[in-house]
């Protein structure tokens, strides 16, 4: 809340500037003043450090020095874009007043705040990803979150529990988080995305659920099914407040909602989207990742779009059919034309939502225009059954852009030349006035020099002195009356006329007036526009959609894919299967051909152990089958030659060893703590993969836990689990587990040196191989030598020892309970409400004789 504070002691100018940073404490705050825009004090010390910029002082203010730096306003979005990039909020405070109307300085609002998850300008935002903003709010161990990506217009709720909260946050990557300043979810704070404060009160259920309502126009929630979740009401509260302040206005284009529940979503847990590369590679890179592979999209809201799919995939499978049988109509009817139209498709989304939000350029006003005039050979490229109303809005909007829009028009309207000729009479003669200027002075001229018959008389313009008509003083006797001097010259008399002077007037403001004309006209274009939002959002979504599947479809014929086929019993059956980032890349480098592998894990098969060399392709198998699930429930087709899935509720991954070093956890510690969060989430219907569990610890520990953790995965939660070790003795996990398979990926020995087949066949694995990969490595002759001749003494040990133990023999049982006492079966006898107070007296002595026997 604003506070009230004395600035009287400062001048005007610093007055107003730090009323209006005290709604802004937190936020940098740019101060519009002519054609910079200023920082003051510490905001122009942090400036200067984050953005390198000048900083001086500029007189006094409160017997102080001020300390400003500033930016030119026509670069004030590149300035944004770093300010953004590394975190900070920025408001704009412009001139709102007119100049000079008043005492004091001009008038000056703050018009729009900048932070991370509420930018819509096209050039701060990421092409292929939305800017999401989340609200998390608390109580307890159970959580509401609220979204919204500004530019997309769909509120998102769903209500979740701690454990939940990493998932979540995973899923949604959202730019910004806003958390109650008095009760920050501590799952929020530990993980690494730009959190703001915000005020309790803003957290409010009953709050939340009128605001909801209002933003949707409903009366109530529950056609939404979200009527209950009073939690995410609260967090929606406080994510509707922010988004009108930062935008200085209501948000007319934010009129869906969707709930969402993990329970409809797959799972894919923070470690599964790192492990799988889904988006950015081990090493934080955007390639090679599954996501750079699919996304051939022509258009920005495409990829957004295909993204949003990649890391929501759905339990229920009817989506994915869906797309399936686009993909397969897209593929019969051609998809060529539809992605050649889709090249020069504006982001219809985001103008949609800058049109909501009263930022929209005439520029992207004339790329919705050409998009739309462009939408009869879309329309027509388009399979019949994908076509849809969507892609036929009412012809008065590109009527409209086109009579008011003119063909090229300038960056922004206050520019001008941004409205048509011939929409507006006003504007047109008032254009017609600065156009006509030069005909109306010749024509003056000449009639001037017929009347006055000086025949050297020419009219003229200068800015200091506006128009005159200058006479050389050897002329200046045949001047008429009507002629007032303006101006005394060595060798001439520069005088003005009645005429002149109206002209004159007329012409200096007609271009002050147009402009004002224009801006007023692109007002009300944008009026106009904000009746016509739902069409144009629904068109956006639908050429997102279109694009999205179309891309898929690509892929599917270059890569070879083939269409999924999903079961409703316990099933993951893959034919010649691929990993396709591996591919690919084996492809491009030009390396051997990759080689397809079988997988099948069905109800009497749900566990398969999988053994080998290092580098021999266990990994990559894993990942595949991972990668080939998940592609199927996105609705895409797969790499494979057939692919027969049941249901599945969540792929797990605990693969590899990245030392969590921010985070203060060990590898091992690691291993352990994801180990755990699958153990406790997995189900029959999940999909597990463990990669050499248990080798951060001695070989005796990670042995013992691999084995434990196999037989958990096993006997108890069943899911189906693909178990790569190099713990030998694991093979002997069969035998022992019907649900269990060896399998491994084959290599065979030429001379000392290895060669990887990469071929997963049947049974356990002979043995590692883990010298000769060291040999391959470039290890010193010496040392792999060496390393041989111990490896040969140590399998030596191991079989004069021989003491096969049993692994996976049923945990010992408890030790038996002991004998009840004389004393304790004596108590056991006794029931209080049955005794008279003497037979309890009776009983009393009776305990006492026993226990001193
Ligand atoms: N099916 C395949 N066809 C062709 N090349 C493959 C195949 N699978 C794996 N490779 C190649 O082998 C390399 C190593 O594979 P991967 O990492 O899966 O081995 P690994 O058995 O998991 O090794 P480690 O036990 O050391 O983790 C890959 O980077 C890839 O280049």
């Amino acid at each position: 809340m604003t506070q009230t504070a004395d600035f009287s002691a400062h001048t005007p100018m610093m007055a107003q500037y730090l009323g209006l940073k005290a709604d802004f404490p937190d936020t940098l705050l740019l101060y519009r003043m002519g054609d910079f825009y200023e920082v003051f004090y510490d905001d122009a010390r942090k400036c200067h450090a984050l953005l390198d910029i000048t900083i001086t002082t500029r007189g006094q203010s409160a017997g102080q020095p001020v300390v400003m730096a500033g930016v030119p306003v026509h670069s004030l979005e590149s300035y944004l874009a770093k300010l953004i990039k590394l975190g900070e909020a920025v408001a704009i405070a412009e001139q709102v007043g007119e100049v000079g109307a008043s005492k004091g300085p001009v008038e000056r609002k703050v018009v729009r705040v900048v932070t991370p998850g509420t930018i819509t300008d096209t050039e701060l935002l990421a092409d292929k990803q939305d800017a999401v903003l989340l609200s998390v709010s608390g109580q307890g161990r159970r959580h509401g979150l609220a979204w919204l990506s500004l530019t997309q217009g769909e509120i998102g709720l769903a209500e979740c529990s701690d454990a939940e909260l990493p998932g979540w946050l995973a899923r949604l990557m959202p730019a910004e988080i806003l958390v109650n300043r008095e009760q920050q979810p501590a799952g929020v704070m530990r993980a690494r995305f730009p959190v703001t404060n915000r005020p309790s009160w803003q957290f409010d259920g009953a709050l939340g659920q009128r605001k909801l309502c209002e933003q949707l126009g409903v009366a109530n929630l529950q056609g939404f099914n979200a009527h209950e979740l009073t939690l995410a009401h609260a967090a929606g509260s406080a994510l509707l407040a922010f988004a009108e302040h930062t935008q200085g206005r209501a948000l007319a284009h934010v009129r869906s909602l969707r709930v969402q529940r993990a329970s409809d979503l797959m799972d894919l847990p923070p470690a599964t989207q790192r492990n799988l590369e889904l988006i950015q590679t081990l090493r934080g890179e955007s390639s090679p990742t599954l996501f750079s592979l699919i996304d051939t999209c022509k258009t920005g809201m495409g990829s957004r779009m295909l993204r949003q799919w990649l890391l929501h995939p759905k339990r229920e499978r009817g989506e994915a059919i869906a797309r399936h049988n686009a993909i397969a109509a897209l593929q019969a009817e051609g998809f060529e034309l539809l992605r050649d139209a889709l090249k020069s498709v504006s982001d219809v989304e985001r103008i949609s939502a800058r049109i909501a939000l009263r930022q929209v350029r005439p520029r992207e006003l004339t790329g919705i225009r050409a998009t739309l005039q462009a939408l009869p050979q879309l329309r027509a490229a388009t399979p019949a059954a994908l076509r849809d109303d969507s892609l036929n809005p009412p012809g008065d909007i590109v009527e409209l852009l086109e009579r008011a829009i003119a063909a090229e028009p300038a960056l922004l309207p206050r520019d001008g030349g941004v409205i048509a000729d011939g929409f507006d009479a006003d504007l047109d003669e008032l254009r017609s006035i600065q156009q006509n200027c030069d005909g109306f002075l010749l024509d003056l001229e000449t009639r001037e020099r017929a009347r006055t018959g000086i025949t050297n008389l020419r009219v003229q313009f200068n800015r200091v002195h506006g128009f005159y008509i200058e006479v050389t003083q050897g002329q200046v006797d045949k001047v008429p009356m009507d002629y007032q001097r303006r101006q005394t010259l060595k060798n001439a008399e520069r005088y003005i006329t009645p005429e002149l002077k109206a002209f004159e007037d007329k012409a200096l403001s007609a271009n002050e007036r147009a402009l004002a004309r224009e801006k007023l006209l692109y007002e009300q274009v944008i009026d106009a526009l904000l009746t016509r939002l739902a069409p144009l959002t629904a068109l956006g979504r639908t050429l997102a959609g279109l694009d999205a599947l179309a891309a898929l479809a690509e892929r599917a014929i270059t890569l070879n894919w083939c269409r999924p086929e999903f079961v409703p019993h316990p099933c993951l059956e893959i034919e010649a299967g691929r990993h396709p980032v591996v591919q690919a890349r084996l492809a491009e480098t030009g390396g051997a051909e990759f080689m397809p592998n079988d997988c099948k894990l069905d109800a009497r098969t749900r566990l398969l152990v999988i053994t080998g060399p290092n580098m021999g392709g266990k990994s990559t198998f894993m990942r595949q089958v991972a990668l080939i699930a998940l592609l199927a429930a996105i609705g895409s087709y797969v790499p494979a030659t057939s692919a027969r899935l049941g249901p599945m509720d969540a792929i797990h991954t605990r693969i590899g060893a990245a030392d969590d070093l921010a985070n203060a956890q060990s590898t091992f510690m690691l291993e352990m703590t994801e180990g755990a969060a699958i153990l406790h989430s997995a189900t029959d219907q999940s999909l597990v993969l463990m990669d050499e569990i248990g080798r951060g610890t001695s070989t005796f520990d990670g042995l013992a836990l691999a084995s434990a953790i196999a037989s958990h995965l096993h006997d108890k939660t069943r899911a189906f689990t693909l178990f790569a070790t190099h713990y030998f003795e694991l093979t002997e996990f069969p035998a022992k587990h019907p649900l269990a398979q060896n399998w491994h990926v084959s290599a065979v020995e030429s001379g000392e040196d290895i060669v990887f087949l990469h071929e997963l066949q049947a049974g356990p694995a002979s043995r590692s191989y883990g010298v000769q990969v060291a040999k391959l490595a470039g290890m010193p002759a010496s040392l792999v030598r060496q390393a041989r001749a111990t490896l040969e003494a140590l399998e030596a040990r191991q079989n004069a020892e021989d003491d096969q133990f049993d692994l996976f023999a049923a945990p010992p049982a408890p030790p038996p309970l002991p004998e009840p006492s004389g004393l304790v079966a004596a108590l056991d006898a006794i029931d209080p409400d049955a005794l008279s107070p003497r037979e309890a007296l009776e009983a009393l002595y009776k305990l006492k004789k026993i226990a001193k026997a």
